[in-house]
């Protein structure tokens, strides 16, 4: 195997291989970029490691997917593991703990099972959009924060937000902040030298391990308080069936009323995480939903002109809409492409040396799934750019384009998320989009903030009552 070439990529120098050319920020868009002219896969080297970025569906799912039991370990994430995040299934190592997590959560999140959600997305739907109704200019992202972490904190937890001064609201919004401005996931300086960690807070190269340690306490909290919550509620002899209370109860059933430290751990562990995946990713895509409605009022306007056909303007959606609303489906689906919320995904780690079309990837190697290339794949979307909902609809009115699963990820490590997200995005959108005009006299910048979640930077908008009854449908529906 070794006598094969790497996969191609751009000139190295010896010894620091492509340090000098690795980009410190859109590195997604520059990955596209070298792909354009090395092709779907690509080889970079940094000392200690090689890294492979896939390009296109087709290398993605042929070796995360078809090769899963090689390609979906993670890289060790040091500071994120500082700051507590180190025994939650998203920067797991692939293993037994692994697996006890994703059954964890995979199941109650799975496409049936996650519809005992839809109340409560309903509800908060809702709220979202009293909101809007009450604070036509007032700030967005506030409101659509609260919807994405009332779906996730009553799903996980069995909570239920009621003010805006709610302990989950200030929590998520911590851990976003914390892990947003900790470096490049598994790529900082501490994560290449994770003995750098050890050294004092004034030595060069120590600053993350430093901003880690003082958010520890916060992640701690994340995994502690909803456990503890649940338990004493217990004790006073009320039910929880969320996903974390179920997984106490079973737990509490098999040691016969005894706690065991290992499943409390898992049980935290599994809860915490569903908190900091669930909550900003799928904000961070309503963001870009309202943002895309002011570029594209053409868009905005079809959606519109669909949702009333259906519910008349005489009440607001509900699931059961869904299949009678294709254009809107295929708009969610669309801002899913037109810009993947966390376009590298999570990085995999390869567990064993592999051969791919003929080239050598080494055991080790850091896989980066790039959803943003594969967005951009002109053999499978035309005029990728162009924001164009219409592309998944059946012709002869569409073009039968294909999801992009890459925006969820690959394999075993897929999102386990992505029923519930995609329900989440549905039910807002469609809400949103039956009572407002979204509209802005200022036209807005297309700028993305750094973080796992792109998020779009601030931009001004506000919500006109397009059917002049919107108020009366939200009190008719309450
Ligand atoms: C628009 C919303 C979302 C997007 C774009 C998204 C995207 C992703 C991506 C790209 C990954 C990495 C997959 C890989 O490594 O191949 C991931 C992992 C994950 N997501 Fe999501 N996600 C979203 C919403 C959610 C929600 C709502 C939840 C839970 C309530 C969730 C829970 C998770 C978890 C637990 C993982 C780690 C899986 C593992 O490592 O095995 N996500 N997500």
């Amino acid at each position: 195997k070794k006598t094969l070439s790497f996969p191609p990529g751009p000139p190295a120098y010896p010894i620091i291989g492509h340090l000098h050319c690795m980009p410190s920020r859109d590195q997604e868009e520059i990955f596209c970029q070298w792909a354009q002219k090395y092709g779907d896969v690509i080889h970079l080297r940094v000392p200690g490691r090689s890294i492979v970025v896939l390009n296109s569906d087709k290398a993605a799912t042929d070796l995360l997917e078809k090769r899963g039991s090689i390609y979906s370990c993670r890289p060790q994430f040091t500071v994120l593991s500082i700051m507590g995040w180190g025994q939650t299934l998203a920067f797991l190592p692939y293993g037994k703990r692994f697996l006890r997590h994703r059954k964890i959560i995979s199941q109650p999140l799975g496409r049936h099972e996650s519809t005992r959600c839809h109340p409560s997305q309903l509800k908060e739907a809702r709220v979202l959009l009293r909101t809007f109704m009450q604070k036509p200019g007032g700030g967005y992202e506030a409101a659509l924060h609260r919807f994405a972490t009332g779906v996730v904190v009553h799903m996980s937890f069995g909570h239920k937000i009621t003010s805006d001064n709610d302990l989950y609201l200030r929590l998520a919004r911590d851990s976003t902040f914390a892990t947003d401005n900790s470096g490049t996931p598994g790529n900082t300086v501490i994560d290449l030298l994770p003995t750098l960690q050890y050294f004092p807070d004034w030595f060069p190269g120590t600053y993350y391990a430093g901003w880690a340690r003082s958010w520890n306490p916060t992640v701690k909290k994340i995994h502690d308080h909803p456990y503890e919550t649940i338990m004493s509620e217990r004790a006073e002899g009320k039910s929880n069936i969320s996903i974390v209370g179920r997984e106490i109860e079973k737990m509490l059933q098999d040691g016969n009323g005894a706690e065991d430290a290992e499943r409390v751990s898992d049980i935290k562990g599994s809860g915490a995480i569903l908190f900091a995946a669930g909550v900003d990713s799928v904000s961070a895509t309503l963001t870009l939903f309202l943002l895309l409605m002011l570029l594209h009022p053409d868009c905005q306007r079809k959606a519109q002109e669909e949702i009333d056909l259906v519910l008349k303007g005489e009440r607001l959606p509900n699931f059961y809409d869904r299949t009678a609303l294709p254009y809107v489906g295929a708009l969610v689906q669309e801002i899913l492409r037109w810009h993947p919320t966390v376009p590298l995904g999570l990085p995999h780690r390869l567990l064993e040396d592999d051969v791919y079309r003929g080239m050598f990837i080494p055991k080790g190697s850091i896989v980066f799934a790039n959803a943003r290339g594969v967005s951009l794949d002109e053999n499978v979307y035309h005029d990728p750019h162009r924001f164009h909902p219409e592309r998944f609809l059946p012709g002869p009115a569409g073009l039968g384009e294909p999801f992009l699963n890459a925006a969820f990820g690959y394999g075993r490590r897929e999102c386990p998320g992505r029923h519930v997200a995609e329900t989440s995005l549905w039910i807002a959108v469609v809400s949103i989009l039956a009572v407002f005009s979204i509209e802005s006299t200022v036209p807005p910048k297309m700028e993305f903030s750094v973080g796992l979640a792109h998020r779009p930077v601030q931009f001004e908008c506000t919500f006109r009552d397009r059917l002049r009854r919107g108020q009366e449908l939200i009190l008719d529906d309450e």
